[in-house]
């Protein structure tokens, strides 16, 4: 694996104002070259990220057959465990438009008994990942023209959204010669995902010349990518990236991915206006049946990138 030690500045949105004229122009710049962006001002307070880390590590630390009962054999399957994206990785996932429901269906499987405070800080923070998503996507529609967001509202008017808690780690008496990979290149089967690391820091994009690039970890700041169904419905204009997770030592690392998605029976079609006078790069598909395509395929899972949108619907 090739050492990489150059980080990337990214354009940084605060979310909280409407955003400039000037700002638009950097960001439609930054999002047909890397798909990646910050945000500020996001209105999700450290208190809120302590709580739903604190109470996800009790979860993640509970012996293997506890968390395998939501894994996925069972009928919850909200949990991955370890050696299925990577030996490093364990995840949990929580869906809306119900976070609360979702994450006490996780807690009972996994515990045995409702767990009233880790359900509830999760539908916080999924109801204001729904809030978020909705303003980003308004922002991106302004990347891709003048009123678009108006105009197009009702393209994502049913999107929703699913929360992945992600938990890193290595073995504490490995010998680290070189990082390893936590989570694999990949592109996200979503509109938009918003993400938050730790200060760990392993969040790496892939230049269209194939180098990787660090994505440090700032403080207050959410990473906002730019997932596959959006970069099918734009004609490409928007890119979906590939990304991976590197572990450089043996830190545990913790994040979420909030993915931001269309329903399973939108028909993907870019817009002619989107389109302008380009060629079309994708024909239409049905959201549901990419999704289906990537989780039949283990290689488009979450390892490399062997199978994308480009694959399914590329022209
Ligand atoms: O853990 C991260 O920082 C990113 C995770 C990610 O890319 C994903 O879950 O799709
Ligand atoms: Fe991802």
């Amino acid at each position: 694996m090739p050492a990489s030690n150059t980080s990337i500045q990214l354009p940084i949105v605060d979310i909280s104002k409407s955003i400039s004229p000037s700002s638009i122009s950097s960001l439609s710049l930054a999002c047909r070259e890397w798909g990646f962006f910050h945000i500020i001002n996001h209105g999700i307070s450290k208190d809120l990220y302590s709580k739903l880390r604190l109470s996800s590590n009790q979860v993640f630390n509970l012996p293997y057959e506890a968390k395998i009962k939501a894994g996925p054999t069972s009928n919850v399957k909200t949990y991955t465990p370890h050696f299925i994206a990577s030996p490093f990785f364990e995840s949990l996932r929580v869906s809306g438009p119900d976070f609360l429901a979702s994450a006490k269906n996780s807690a009972e499987a996994i515990m045995n008994q409702p767990d009233t405070e880790f359900s509830e800080v999760l539908k916080e923070y999924g109801d204001k990942m729904r809030n978020l998503s909705k303003k980003v996507t308004d922002i991106l529609l302004m990347c891709l023209g003048k009123d678009f967001a108006t105009k197009f509202a009702s393209e994502f008017s049913n999107c929703e959204g699913y929360l992945r808690i992600n938990n890193y780690s290595l073995p504490e008496k490995r010998v680290m010669e070189k990082e390893v990979e936590g989570l694999g290149m990949h592109t996200d089967m979503s509109c938009l995902t918003i993400v938050y690391q730790d200060d760990v820091g392993g969040l790496q994009v892939r230049s269209k010349d194939g180098k990787w690039l660090d994505i440090n970890p700032c403080e207050e700041t959410l990473v906002v990518n730019i997932g596959d169904l959006l970069h099918a419905w734009s004609n490409g204009k928007l890119r979906s990236s590939e990304h991976r997770v590197v572990l450089k030592e043996c830190k545990t690392r913790f994040s979420l991915a909030f993915f931001w998605c269309f329903e399973d029976n939108k028909v993907i079609s870019a817009p002619n206006e989107v389109v302008g006078d380009e060629f079309r790069h994708y024909e239409p598909f049905m959201c549901g049946d990419y999704l289906k395509f990537r989780e039949n395929s283990v290689r488009g899972k979450f390892e490399k990138v062997g199978f994308t949108v480009k694959d399914f619907a590329g022209i």
